[in-house]
This record gives structure tokens, sequence and C-alpha cells, in this order.
């Protein structure tokens, strides 16, 4: 087994989700044939199984139906002003979709408006960006969806007994995902383990900066109380790790079955590990 020693220095560990606890197939789906899900499907209702949905299919495939039931909620219109304004902020880009305002002109404007936000979500997820006015909306989807038993937040499976672990040799573990931060706490608030909510000391979305921008790592470490060099990110993804670095954090890149490949220069420049096992923290000599 391949081991990362953690520094003596590290007091905290800072987690991604996608690709890092949580596999991407869970997040994006899986892209299964046609005939396969079929008969995939027709064995799981033979056996009385039923899968749990996956993240973001859950979004496109409700997203006009939830807009139409929470319409004339508070809610739901920031959501829509916040993506209005993230569409503007856009407008240089390819394949952007303009969300119109609307003007009290009767239902079919209101149609129009909807089917509009609904091929901007569509748009934005093809992309997979992780702007804060998508992933706040998305968050706000998901909520009916756990609190039903529709969907249950998954982890690979060293992930839980590992964080417990860290936690009892004195680590605080914060999660930073692009997932809001409402979002993130469904995740682990209904998962497939139960409620595992008091694990995290905290958690970070995209509303402290993104995660491929040095500075939102120096905000988080302000934000814990600590220096950046205090903290040990684990990801998947090279640009964040990078940036992290940048900002004087440990890193570590987690290869997880289903995550992006690595360039041979990315294999030898970061310290990876395949499993929460592998690190090997000061206190477990
Ligand atoms: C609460 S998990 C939602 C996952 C998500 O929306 C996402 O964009 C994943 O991003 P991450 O930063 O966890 O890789
Ligand atoms: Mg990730």
């Amino acid at each position: 087994m391949v081991v990362f020693a953690v520094p003596a220095e590290v007091a905290v560990i800072l987690l991604d989700i996608e690709g890092t606890t949580t596999p991407i197939t869970y997040v994006k789906g899986k892209s299964i044939p046609r005939e396969t899900f079929k008969n995939v499907f027709l064995s799981m209702l033979t056996v009385g199984l039923f899968l749990s949905d996956t993240l973001f299919p859950y979004i496109k495939d409700n997203v006009k139906e939830y807009l139409r039931a929470h319409w004339e909620e508070e809610e739901c219109q920031q959501d829509i002003s916040l993506l209005r304004k993230q569409a503007e902020e856009d407008s240089n880009l390819d394949g952007v979709v303009p969300i119109p305002l609307e003007t009290g002109n009767g239902e079919d404007e209101v149609e129009q408006v909807i089917q509009a936000v609904v091929d901007n979500v569509h748009w934005q997820m093809s992309l997979d960006r992780k702007t804060t006015a998508l992933k706040q909306l998305q968050g706000h989807m998901w909520r009916a969806a756990y609190a039903t038993g529709r969907m249950k937040g998954e982890f690979f499976q060293d992930v839980v007994p590992a964080i417990r672990k860290w936690r009892e040799a004195g680590m605080k573990v914060y999660i930073y995902s692009s997932g809001s931060v409402e979002a993130q706490k469904l995740l682990f608030g209904y998962s497939t383990e139960g409620d595992i909510l008091e694990l995290f000391d905290g958690h970070f979305d995209t509303k402290i900066g993104h995660k491929v921008e040095s500075e939102s790592y120096r905000r988080i470490a302000s934000s814990i109380g600590c220096s950046t060099n205090n903290v040990l990110f684990l990801t998947d993804v090279t640009r964040e790790a990078n940036a992290a670095e940048e900002a004087d954090m440990h890193v570590a890149v987690v290869v997880r079955p289903g995550n992006a490949g690595l360039t041979d220069d990315e294999k030898s420049y970061y310290s990876l590990i395949t499993s929460f096992n592998e690190l090997f923290l000061p206190s477990s000599t």
C-alpha cells in the first residue's frame, strides 16, 4: 500500500467531494447504453430493487417541473435572479441562454421564462460549470429528493471509517466543494451511512471563491483560524491541487475508479492516494 505521511504541522484535513469522497458516477450519473439500461431496469423490477437517483441527472430531468411548482416562491425567484445575472456575465460565451425578465404578461410569458431557465441550466450543466447560481438552484432542488428518500449520499467505502479515525487522532475535518453548502449538508445528512454531518467541523463552497483560485484557500484557512500550511487538501482535480499548493497548503491527489486520468507529469509531481487509508498521521506511529 502506498503511504502518504501527513506532515506534523497539519491539523486540518480539507476534502473535496466529487471524485474524492464520492464516486463521479453518483454526481454525474452513469452513461449506460440504452439497451443495457433497459435490461438492468427490468431485472431490478423483477427482484424488487430500485437504485436511488444520482445528482445531475435528477436536475436535468426535473428542473422544468420544479420551476413550475415553486415559481411563486421567494427562494425560487431569488435563484432565477442569480441565474439571470450569471447569464448576463456569460453573454460573451458560446451557446449562452439569456433569461428574460418577467413583465407580468400572463402564463405564456411565465412558460417562456421557465423554458429559458431550463435551457440555461442544461447549457451550464453540459459544460459542467460550477457557478454559484447553478449550484444554489441544484441544492434547493435536491432538498425534496433527499427528504423523501429518493436520493441518498454515497461514499467510497474507506471514507467514513478514515474520517472517524482522523477525528479520534485530533484532526479537524472540513469540506470544500463546488456543490453549495446546503447541497453538501444534504449529501452527508441523508446518506447510505445515515446522518454523518457530525463528522465535519465545517463546510465551504464557491461563495468563498472558486476552487482553482489560490486566494480561496487562503480565505478558508483564515476562516478556520489556522495557517494554510496547517491544512492538507485532498482532491481529484490537479488544477485545484495546484491552487491550494500555491497558497501553501499540503495536497494529495486522490485517484478513484471513474476519475479523469492524470498525465505522466501530474503522476510524478503530486503525491497520489487511492484510498483514505493511505494517509499516515503523525500520531499513528
Ligand atoms: C454536494 S455535492 C454536489 C456535487 C457538485 O455539485 C459538484 O459540482 C461537485 O464538485 P466538487 O467540487 O465536489 O468536485
Ligand atoms: Mg472533485
